[in-house]
């Protein structure tokens, strides 16, 4: 009698074996060469294709004495899978053994999955090239007697970038799943006809209702229930596997394969199939016993469903569980120079509001967003009216499912009220965000910006909440974008590392700055090699023609100047102040008019083009929606989102996107407390990843507070240089943290004695 080993594993199209090339037999385990093809013709056995691919299958032994002859090896035909572009490989052993472990080895190149597959094919995330799969079982299988009924498996697959990946439970405890998990195979001989239907799903649930209650608890726990029907030459089989994976009973069917409504029930079945029970620790695998004489081994593992549920590459939740959450108030006296000074910020303290997160193994993650002094408070006391969001919740479980955290933390039912998604409340969910990607990207131990970029793009589209927005771009129009630039993405990121990313300067025209200031830091910026200079206009006109002429004059005719009004002026004031000044040639005039203005700011771009002057605007912009407008309704040319005001990387990312569809120029916001820091690996992604090209954009730059951070920005010759360390970027110095928090750190308690600020008020004393 023989013993059949099969091995089933899903590749993205037809893979058929045309040939074994060679086997290497050692102590325990036989490896093949095979010649593949992957033509559509659908019908089992060889074909004429000659586009033939070598692939590689490797089965280990337990026992040497088990090694089955090489002749006793047979590859089978495979079938390809019709209803979706999915398809099986089978392997079939003789001989007895005792099975250790199989790996299926191959390098396929997935083109034809790419040009082929089925739309929901293309919602996967994970269309990898496949090159490990192991399948580990601690039991030594024995003959039919002896089997035991409770083993764990293990099942992981590596991907030809060596990434390991587990089959874990959360990529099946999804509705969705059902719906896609439709797959089929059939195979010629002895063995099976594997056959998974999930219209048959309710029926077999009705029927699970009608059986006993012991059958109910032991195999049907979760509410989703999956079938798989295992078809034999002598007995046809219902594998059913409940999604907590608990158990995994088998019953048989006795009539027509197609006809589910008649299979019957599971004792029946039990007894005439021999099949065991087997506890399964991954839910998509089930290892049967089969037919009499025989001992089958299924293993199915679904890895083309990594689906829209997207198997997102998490950490480990091992230890994440979020246990505590820090927000401290920040501030620096730049008031007292002038610093970041503009015509409605007359007198900032740049600040921030600082969150940590620690989790149970005592990892942590670090968050900001920039404030200009009062009011910091009242940030600080937001995030920690969103702590309960956060706290206690495992960092992998957000990360896996960002969107839907991102969903929770930004529209609670109460909190939305004094929101939603804008002013102090957005900008704590800011804050908390960036801690919680900052925690990511350490524990990935990349750049933010690497960890971005690696990601597939269904993984990085999966952050993101489109709520609002899908009129303008779809999670589908999003992944497409950036899979059109996925090819040359590497290249990008080694240009990157090389030449860093163009920056700008802002530092030469604060407002309060003296004329002879502005002259000094003109030639020190210019011997910097910067080569685009940004001056604070909109108090008075007279002094901005001066201030800017100065400028025009430092730089010379072939540097580009622009302009930044902070929103002091009404639509019509803010055309003929720009009309005024356009003999300056300013390439941009930055937030003419209130930052909600979104009509107001079109008017303004259109008067403005035929002087060649665009509009700059964002960082005072509330959130994706009121992007969608400004980008929608052409007034703004140049994007300028800022990393710590709207709701985190989720919903920057998500205005990215719409500006690359709407080819909109996307030039950060920077200068603020880490801001800097923060908005390079976002511009570093978005020319590796998604608009491919700088042209036209910059990074802006200011050189302050850079001295307070771990891992400050590096500018060099006008460049953003990449940063390196794991994380965001974001993470103070703890001298920092002893002297500029507010109101008790030591440099706040000196400037308060020597009265170069009057002391907290009573807001502010509750932070103390
Ligand atoms: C108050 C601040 O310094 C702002 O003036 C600053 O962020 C400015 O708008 C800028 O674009 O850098």
């Amino acid at each position: 009698m023989l013993n059949e080993s099969v091995e089933l594993v899903p590749v993205p199209n037809t893979m058929k074996i045309h040939q074994i090339i060679n086997n290497v037999d050692s102590a325990n385990s036989i490896s093949y060469r095979c010649l593949c093809c992957f033509c559509e013709k659908s019908r089992p056995g060889f074909c004429d294709c000659l586009n033939l691919k070598s692939a590689d299958l490797q089965t280990e032994m337990l026992n040497e004495k088990s090694i089955p002859s090489k002749t006793s090896i047979t590859v089978l035909a495979d079938i390809k899978n019709t209803q979706e572009n999915r398809s099986y490989f089978n392997l079939r052993q003789y001989g007895p053994f005792n099975l250790k472990q199989i790996n299926l080895k191959t390098d396929i190149a997935r083109k034809s999955l790419k040009e082929n597959s089925h739309d929901r094919m293309k919602k996967c995330s994970k269309k990898r090239k496949i090159k490990d799969i192991h399948l580990k079982t601690n039991k030594k299988l024995k003959t039919e007697e002896e089997s035991s009924t409770d083993e764990d498996m293990t099942i992981s697959v590596h991907d030809t970038s060596d990434e390991e990946y587990h089959i874990t439970d959360d990529i099946l405890s999804d509705d969705d799943y059902l719906d896609h998990m439709d797959y089929q195979l059939k195979e010629q001989k002895n063995v099976t006809n594997l056959r998974k239907i999930s219209d048959t799903s309710k029926i077999e649930r009705e029927k699970i209702e009608q059986s006993s209650h012991e059958d109910k608890k032991n195999t049907y726990t979760s509410k989703e229930t999956r079938e798989i029907n295992i078809f034999s030459n002598e007995n046809q089989g219902v594998v059913k596997t409940n999604l907590a994976g608990q158990s995994v009973i088998a019953t048989t069917l006795q009539d027509d394969e197609n006809n589910f409504d008649n299979a019957n029930n599971d004792s029946e079945v039990t007894s005439k199939i021999n099949t065991d029970i087997w506890r399964l620790s991954f839910k998509d695998t089930v290892l049967l016993r089969g037919a009499e004489g025989t001992i089958t081994y299924v293993i199915c593992i679904i890895i083309s469903r990594w689906r829209d549920r997207i198997k997102m590459p998490v950490p480990d939740r091992a230890g994440l569980k979020i246990v505590h959450i820090d927000v401290k108030d920040i501030r620096f006296p730049t008031s007292l120079g002038g610093h970041g000074s503009d015509a409605l910020h007359t007198d900032p303290n740049y600040s921030c509001a600082y969150v940590t997160i620690t989790s149970e193994n005592g990892k942590q993650g670090y968050g900001l967003t920039f404030t200009c002094g009062r009011g910091t408070e009242v940030v600080v006391f937001t995030v920690r009216a969103l702590k309960k969001f956060i706290l206690g919740k495992n960092a992998a479980d957000i990360f896996a499912d960002f969107a839907g955290f991102w969903r929770a933390i930004t529209n609670d039912s109460q909190m939305r009220w004094i929101g939603p998604e804008k002013g102090a409340v957005h900008l704590a969910v800011a804050a908390i965000l960036n801690s919680l990607w900052d925690l990511w990207a350490r524990l990935e131990n990349k750049p933010l910006w690497r960890l971005l970029v690696d990601m597939e793009p269904e993984e990085l589209v999966s952050t993101i909440d489109f709520r609002y927005i899908t009129d303008v771009i779809t999670k589908e129009e999003a992944i497409k974008l950036l899979k059109s630039k996925q090819a040359s993405k590497i290249e990008r990121v080694k240009y990157l590392l090389e030449n860093g990313y163009p920056a700008y300067t802002t530092q030469v025209g604060w407002l309060g700055y003296s004329d002879e200031l502005v002259k000094q830091l003109c030639n020190k910026y210019l011997n910097l090699g910067f080569t685009h200079f940004k001056v604070k206009v909109g108090l008075n006109l007279e002094d901005d023609y001066r201030r800017c002429s100065a400028v025009r004059k430092h730089i010379g005719e072939d540097k580009f100047l622009m302009v930044d009004a902070n929103q002091a002026w009404g639509v019509n004031e803010a055309i003929e102040w720009m009309k005024k000044l356009a003999p300056l040639k300013p390439m941009w005039i930055e937030e003419p008019t209130s930052p909600d203005d979104v009509l107001g700011h079109a008017a303004i771009s259109k008067a403005l083009k035929p002087y060649g002057i665009g509009v700059a605007t964002g960082e005072m912009c509330a959130n994706r929606v009121m992007f969608k407008q400004f980008l929608q309704s052409g007034g703004m040319q140049f994007c300028q989102i800022d990393s710590a005001r709207i709701g985190g990387i989720n919903e920057i990312l998500a205005v990215y996107l719409m500006a690359e569809k709407l080819n909109v120029k996307v030039c950060p916001h920077a200068g603020g407390v880490g801001l800097c820091e923060m908005v390079q690996h976002l511009q570093y992604w978005d020319f590796a990843s998604l608009s491919g090209t700088m042209e036209g954009r910059l990074i802006e730059y200011v050189d302050q507070q850079h001295e307070h951070f771990y891992d400050p920005c590096v500018v060099e010759n006008a460049r953003y240089l990449a940063p390196k360390l794991p994380g965001y970027s974001t993470q103070f110095l703890p001298e920092t943290l002893q002297k500029y928090a507010y109101p008790n750190g030591s440099e706040w308690q000196r400037m308060f004695k020597e009265g170069l600020f009057s002391p907290p008020d009573e807001a502010e004393l509750a932070n103390a």
